[in-house]
């Protein structure tokens, strides 16, 4: 029995029928999970799925950053964020924050459906498999 793990999911107004559609999906191995989202996408996503959904703020007015700190807590354990690849966003800098911020903590991140189900249906998902968390050395000194 793979362990709970703590999910993100977001997505731009584009892409929100897609990540709708892949989550359910895998509604069945994402029940199994702890779902965090930004504020629109996490009310769709608990209409859509019946599954509760940890909201945080709108994305554009605080979402991403919110999910951002989680990242940097060591909470999160697997980002799927679908941004918009043909659209500017107003939030175009929390944005990068956020994606930056997985790289940073070596989260893993899907930003499209191919590299989501990839991630969400590996064994090494709630398995065995134990995250390299980076060390910056002096640069992570508080
Ligand atoms: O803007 C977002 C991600 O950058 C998503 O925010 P919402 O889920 O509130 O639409």
């Amino acid at each position: 029995m793979p362990t709970a793990q703590h999910v993100a999911l977001v997505a731009h107004d584009n892409m929100k029928v897609e990540l709708l559609r892949w989550a359910g999906h895998n509604r069945g191995t994402l029940s199994a999970h702890h779902l965090y989202a930004t504020g629109t996408t996490g009310t769709m996503l608990e209409f859509e799925l019946g599954l509760p959904v940890h909201r945080f703020m709108s994305g554009p007015i605080g979402g991403d950053q919110q999910i951002g700190a989680k990242i940097a807590e060591g909470v999160i354990d697997l980002l799927v964020f679908f941004w918009d690849p043909l659209e500017a966003q107003p939030h175009d800098p929390d944005v990068r924050a956020l994606l930056r911020l997985g790289v940073v903590w070596n989260v893993p991140m899907a930003c499209n459906t191919a590299s989501a189900d990839l991630l969400i249906s590996s064994p090494l998902f709630g398995g065995e498999y134990e995250r390299h968390r980076p060390d910056y050395g002096q640069r992570s000194a508080p």
